[in-house]
């Protein structure tokens, strides 16, 4: 698509779909288009073959979207709309979106399916074949602090991982323009238990994580690759992270300490001008002298990041809310960007 027919596509309503619209990610984007001057919300879907309503699905919808979820076949999804966010578990987002995008629907894809360029290593981290591989490696990873090129004219984003997002914020300004060593990062992070989605689980349930924090997937976890992948080719180098996430006993937000080794002697401020420069395009990044909390973002699309040195150690600490900044809000970023709205559009809360 050129620049000129994603302008022309701006200058009217954008008609929404959103597959898998009773999840958690849906309904953090569902709350921030029904904000969007410039979007209607025209299909939901479902696989429940009795069309609940939205607000049935999502009580906080109470009297904000009229609309059902609906077990729709692709022909009907797209004759609705113009673009589609996928807010499918993984698998189920390749197994439709090809049909989708050959439409001539745009698509924003919140799940892991189209985020890593090489289908071997999809294989070896998600443990299934990729159905769609020819589409990896051209795919544009939507992360516009880092990458802004390629997102105004794509029809496919792959939305990036929630732990992923934080970790790469975090690194990719000293792993570009400061001396850290690109390998033994160790990334120590914590998610609140609306990352695992809404769908019922053994790890999630009440009496399992309340008042309980433990790690999962040690030296397994999936986002590992993404975060390899996306800061090598940011930085030019190969980088290799160590990565253990942590359930915690709170609703959303994701808490992530980075430690890493300079090559030289570094200072604090020197790191934090380092970062200020590197974002200062970016409205959604703070770089703060304090150390953040989760709900210094909880809710909003911002990522807030601060940075220590001691005993020849740098600590890079990020938050941002999971289902913001980690999911539904920089699919809109990236979304506002495809039609050529103003990246904040419906963002700023
Ligand atoms: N939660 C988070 O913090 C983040 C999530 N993501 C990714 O975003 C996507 C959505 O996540 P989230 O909203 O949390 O997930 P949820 O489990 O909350 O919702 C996913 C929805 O998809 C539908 N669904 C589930 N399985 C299938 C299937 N096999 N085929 C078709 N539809 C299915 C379900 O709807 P129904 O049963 O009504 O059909 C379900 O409500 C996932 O890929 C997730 O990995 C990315 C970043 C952060
Ligand atoms: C707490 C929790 O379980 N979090 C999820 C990550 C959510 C996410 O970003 O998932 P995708 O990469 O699949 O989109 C997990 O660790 O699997």
């Amino acid at each position: 698509m050129t620049g000129d027919f994603a302008q022309v596509r701006s200058r009217s309503m954008v008609n929404v779909g959103i597959l898998g619209a009773t999840g958690y990610t849906a309904l953090e984007l569902i709350k921030i288009l029904l904000r969007h001057p410039e979007v209607k919300i025209t299909a939901l879907t479902t696989r429940q073959e009795d069309t609940p309503h939205i607000q049935a699905i999502h009580p906080s919808l109470h009297g904000r979207l009229d609309l059902r979820c609906e077990n729709l076949t692709t022909e009907e999804l797209v004759s609705r709309v113009d673009c589609v966010f996928c807010a499918l578990p993984h698998a189920a987002s390749m197994s439709v979106i090809p049909d989708v995008l050959a439409s001539g629907c745009r698509v924003v894809d919140l799940s892991a399916d189209y985020r890593l360029s090489d289908p071997g290593v999809y294989e070896e981290w998600y443990g299934h074949v990729h159905t769609d591989p020819t589409r990896l490696g051209t795919t544009i990873y939507g992360l516009p602090e880092i990458w802004k090129e390629g997102i105004r004219e794509a029809e496919l984003i792959a939305n990036p991982g929630c732990y992923t997002s934080a970790s790469i914020l975090g690194l990719a300004p000293l792993l570009c323009h400061a001396d850290i060593e690109p390998r033994g990062i160790h990334i120590d992070a914590k998610s609140g238990a609306s990352g695992a989605g809404r769908a019922p689980k053994l790890t999630t349930l009440f009496a399992e994580c309340n008042e309980s924090v433990s790690a999962y997937s040690v030296g397994s976890h999936r986002h590992t690759p993404e975060i390899d992948q996306v800061l090598s080719q940011k930085s030019g180098q190969p980088v290799e992270v160590v990565f253990t996430p942590h359930l915690m006993p709170m609703d959303r937000g994701i808490h992530a300490t980075i430690y890493a080794k300079p090559t030289r002697e570094v200072t604090e401020d020197e790191l934090l001008n380092v970062m200020r420069d590197f974002y200062k395009d970016a409205p959604f990044v703070r770089v703060v002298d304090h150390l953040p909390g989760t709900k210094d973002v909880s809710g909003t699309n911002y990522c807030d990041i601060t940075v220590r040195v001691t005993r020849g150690t740098v600590i890079i600490l990020v938050c941002i809310d999971n289902l913001i900044k980690g999911a539904a809000g920089v699919a809109v970023q990236n979304f506002n960007l495809m039609y050529g709205f103003d990246e904040t559009t419906a963002l700023i809360v």
